[in-house]
This record gives C-alpha cells, sequence and structure tokens, in this order.
C-alpha cells in the first residue's frame, strides 16, 4: 500500500485526475496495479453472446416476411431458416429463398428421417423446419430466426422450452390484418375467409408468447426496430437461453 501511496500525486483525492497528464495518469494506472499486486486484464468483462432462436409467429397477413426480410437487411448474423413445403409456389416465389418447395412424398420421406425438427399441415399444405440448417448455422455463430404458424409455434415450444424466444405478431387491429391480407391478392375469397376465421381464434393463444409486437399500417420499420430491440436484450441478459437441437 506505501508504495502506491508514493505515486500518487499531491493534493486533495477530488481533483487528482482532473490536473493529471497522461503521464501522471499512467504512473496512477500502474500504481494502481502495484498497489493491487496484479495488473488490469484487457479482456473482455462481459461473455461473448451466444447465437440465439428467434420464432417469429403470427395470424396470416400480419407481415412475418415483410418484417424478416427487414431484420435480415439490418442486421447482420441472421439466419433465416428456409422451410420445406409441399404446397405450389406461388408467382414471385424463388425456390431455396422463400420455400425448398417439395413434393408430398418427398416432404414424408423428410419426416420419416426424423429430419424436420417441426412440421405440420398449414392450410392442407405440409410446412416443415429442416434441423440440419439450424444446426449448421448456429455452428457458424448464426442467430436463427424461424417463421411459423400459431401451431408450429405451440410446437416448438414444447420442443425448445424456454431455450427460444418466441414473438407474436399482430396488426393494430382485426379490420387492418383483414384489409392487409386482402390487398396482398394472393388468396381467392373462400382460402381468405378460412385465414380470417383461423386469425380470430389465433389471437387468443398470445398469452403462450415472450413478446409482441404491433405490425401497424405502414410502420414496418417501427415492429423491425422493435424485434431488434428484443433481441438486443436477450443478447443482454447474464442467465442465457442455451439451445440444444
Ligand atoms: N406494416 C405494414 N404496413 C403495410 N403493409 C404491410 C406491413 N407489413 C406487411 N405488409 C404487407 O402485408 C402483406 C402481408 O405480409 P406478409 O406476406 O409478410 O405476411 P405473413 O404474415 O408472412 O403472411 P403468411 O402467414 O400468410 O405467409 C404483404 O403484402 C406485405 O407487403
Ligand atoms: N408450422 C409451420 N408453419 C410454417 C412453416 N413454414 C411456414 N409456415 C407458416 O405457414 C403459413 C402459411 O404460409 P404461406 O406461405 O402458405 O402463406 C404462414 O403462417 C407461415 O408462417 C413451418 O415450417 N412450420
Amino acid at each position: 500500500m506505501l508504495s502506491f501511496l508514493t505515486v500518487l500525486p499531491l493534493g486533495p483525492p477530488k481533483r487528482l485526475v482532473s490536473c493529471c497528464g497522461p503521464a501522471l495518469q499512467d504512473q496512477l494506472f500502474r500504481g494502481l496495479e502495484a498497489a493491487l499486486g496484479t495488473t488490469f486484464s484487457s479482456e473482455p468483462l462481459a461473455p461473448p453472446p451466444q447465437p440465439m432462436i428467434l420464432v417469429i409467429s403470427g395470424p396470416s397477413g400480419v407481415g412475418k416476411d415483410a418484417v424478416i426480410k427487414r431484420l435480415q437487411e439490418e442486421r447482420e448474423g441472421i439466419h433465416f431458416v428456409v422451410t420445406a413445403t409441399s404446397r405450389a409456389m406461388r408467382p414471385g416465389e424463388v425456390d431455396g429463398k422463400d420455400y425448398y418447395f417439395v413434393s408430398k412424398e418427398e416432404f414424408l420421406t423428410m419426416i420419416e428421417r426424423d429430419e424436420l425438427l417441426e412440421y405440420a399441415l398449414v392450410y392442407g399444405e405440409y410446412k416443415g423446419i429442416p434441423k440440419q440448417q439450424i444446426r449448421d448455422y448456429m455452428a457458424k455463430g448464426c442467430d436463427i430466426v424461424l417463421r411459423v404458424d400459431i401451431q408450429g409455434a405451440a410446437t416448438l415450444r414444447q420442443i425448445l422450452g424456454e431455450s427460444a424466444v418466441f414473438i407474436f405478431l399482430v396488426a393494430e387491429s382485426e379490420e387492418a390484418l383483414v384489409k392487409r391480407l386482402i390487398h396482398r391478392k394472393t388468396e381467392t375469397s373462400d382460402m381468405l375467409l378460412v385465414r380470417v376465421a383461423t386469425a380470430r381464434e389465433e389471437v387468443k393463444r398470445m398469452k403462450n408468447f415472450d413478446y409482441v409486437v404491433v405490425n401497424a399500417e405502414g410502420k414496418l420499420e417501427e415492429a423491425v426496430k422493435q424485434v431488434e430491440s428484443i433481441i438486443d436484450a436477450e443478447k443482454a441478459k447474464i442467465h442465457k437461453r442455451h439451445v440444444n437441437i
């Protein structure tokens, strides 16, 4: 302790730092090290962030794809898992980007081989998440984004428990959601009726999620920012979620 005191400049402690030039500050730094008997480490104090799994769900037409697309543009190190489906490709969709479009037989083979983390019949077509894709991208340190319908989110909750973060995306109102879905022009009126009726039931399951994010009309950027804030908060958690797939 004596050696520490000997390197301190004279004067009241409060004024110490403000009056010190770089040489004296360095001397003070070394003096503190000497007093403690160890050098100060420059290693990061916070543990490195771990890759996480984010499940984004919500009623059909709420904007899951739109939010995920913007999120990927805004943030590096995010892998959106391309799911497999037996449904026909829509105009503008790209195989391997929007979905892996496979036949029903191929899909059933994937189930048999236990290649899917989760799968479901969604509006009469198979949809499922390839496990290997998650493993590969997590090994590269990427955060994983899964986009599923509400029943898929419930299944994933059973499989992943608290090891993943579940976000429920909603429109600002039922009216806004229906208008958005009509405006997308991808469904026949019969299909629209099914999706809208399903959405009404799905909203009741919001309580099974960790977060709710409102994707209001014309406010896509705000929704994306909110999802980013959730990711940041989860990354800063001391007791991290551990994923094992
Ligand atoms: N904040 C927003 N304001 C206005 N339009 C939006 C907003 N977010 C998304 N959209 C539009 O709403 C439509 C539905 O969005 P999207 O296809 O992303 O929904 P989804 O939840 O992925 O639907 P599904 O579950 O049926 O695949 C699209 O035409 C999209 O461009
Ligand atoms: N349970 C799962 N749901 C999935 C998966 N991939 C996509 N989806 C959801 O299906 C609906 C309808 O999608 P669309 O492209 O036909 O309009 C939508 O809510 C998707 O999120 C999956 O692997 N499992």
